[in-house]
């Protein structure tokens, strides 16, 4: 992939903020998602890894930038291990906002600040394998314990996950509603989480910690919409932002490739992304 030709945003607000973040780079902030967008899709959500080119475009451009941040769905410790975030030269100062920025983990420190387990997500952990038997899941769904803070079920690996995703949303919803928790929709994925976070959140929050002067935030799925909406909000108030959609396949949601400044081919495309501006800013 030409490598300058990628960061090529086709929408006005998008040229003007990649303009921002060129002509001030100490003042950007990068943030990116992790599954689908720093990491390849694959079928076994343990099995889930940085692809090999993010680490070192990472590492290139995070010592140019005010900030660098990794905005997740998975616990922090399990994006930083899965990602190869720990002790690498040139992200020092990397943060990684898990459960959808409940956790922080800051390379600075190594260490994951945490809410602590949510009781409602400790019930649901109990009962989901007995629930998932009785309503008759597809053969094939799987349950990811992500500890205390949420739990997921993911229907990827069924013989329909469409028809599996689609069966298991009203009976997790009531289950989720149940234990006073909400129902986080993903690429064949239901996650039982609390309320009152989401990456928008989360992002927003950080990008006033930091001072920025620019955004960059790129995303993949429907928990990503957040963010994006965010920025939106952010650049009517005059924050330059880049709004990039890691996507390229049939499971790209709308909602997300249409509000996005520039739509790239997953994360092989966000690596060219990642080094094209490294590039500019050399
Ligand atoms: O916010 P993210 O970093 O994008 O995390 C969202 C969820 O990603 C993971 O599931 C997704 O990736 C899996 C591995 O490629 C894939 O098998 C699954 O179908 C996808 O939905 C992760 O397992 C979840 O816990 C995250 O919430």
């Amino acid at each position: 992939m030409a490598s300058a030709d990628i960061l090529t945003p086709h929408t006005p607000e998008g040229k003007e903020a990649l303009a921002a973040l060129v002509a001030h780079p100490e003042r950007a902030v990068v943030a990116l998602d992790f599954d689908g967008t720093l990491a390849p899709i694959v079928p076994d959500p343990e099995r889930a890894r940085a692809h090999p080119g993010a680490v070192p475009a990472l590492a290139r451009l995070a010592p140019r930038l005010a900030a660098l941040a990794v905005v997740t769905g998975r616990p922090a410790g399990v994006a930083v291990r899965y990602g190869g975030f720990a002790g690498v030269r040139g992200l020092e100062h990397l943060v990684v906002l898990g459960h959808y920025g409940a956790e922080r983990w800051d390379a600075r420190s190594g260490e994951v600040r945490t809410p602590g387990a949510h009781p409602g997500v400790t019930a649901v952990r109990a009962e989901l394998p007995g629930f998932l038997d009785r309503i008759g899941s597809w053969s094939g769904t799987w349950i990811e314990d992500k500890g205390g803070r949420a739990v997921a079920v993911h229907t990827r690996r069924t013989e329909d996950p469409d028809a599996a995703f689609e069966a298991l949303r009203g009976p997790l919803r009531e289950l989720a509603d149940r234990h006073g928790l909400m129902v986080e929709p993903g690429r064949y994925v239901l996650e039982l989480r609390p309320a009152g976070m989401d990456k928008g959140v989360a992002l927003a929050s950080y990008l006033r910690e930091v001072d920025a002067g620019a955004v960059l935030y790129c995303g993949d799925d429907l928990g990503d919409i957040a963010a994006f909406d965010a920025v939106v909000e952010l650049r009517e108030q005059g924050l330059p932002g880049l709004l990039v959609a890691s996507a390229g396949t049939t499971e790209s949601p709308k909602e997300l490739t249409s509000r996005a400044d520039l739509t790239v081919p997953g994360p092989e495309g966000v690596v060219a992304v990642l080094n094209a501006l490294a590039d500019a800013l050399e």
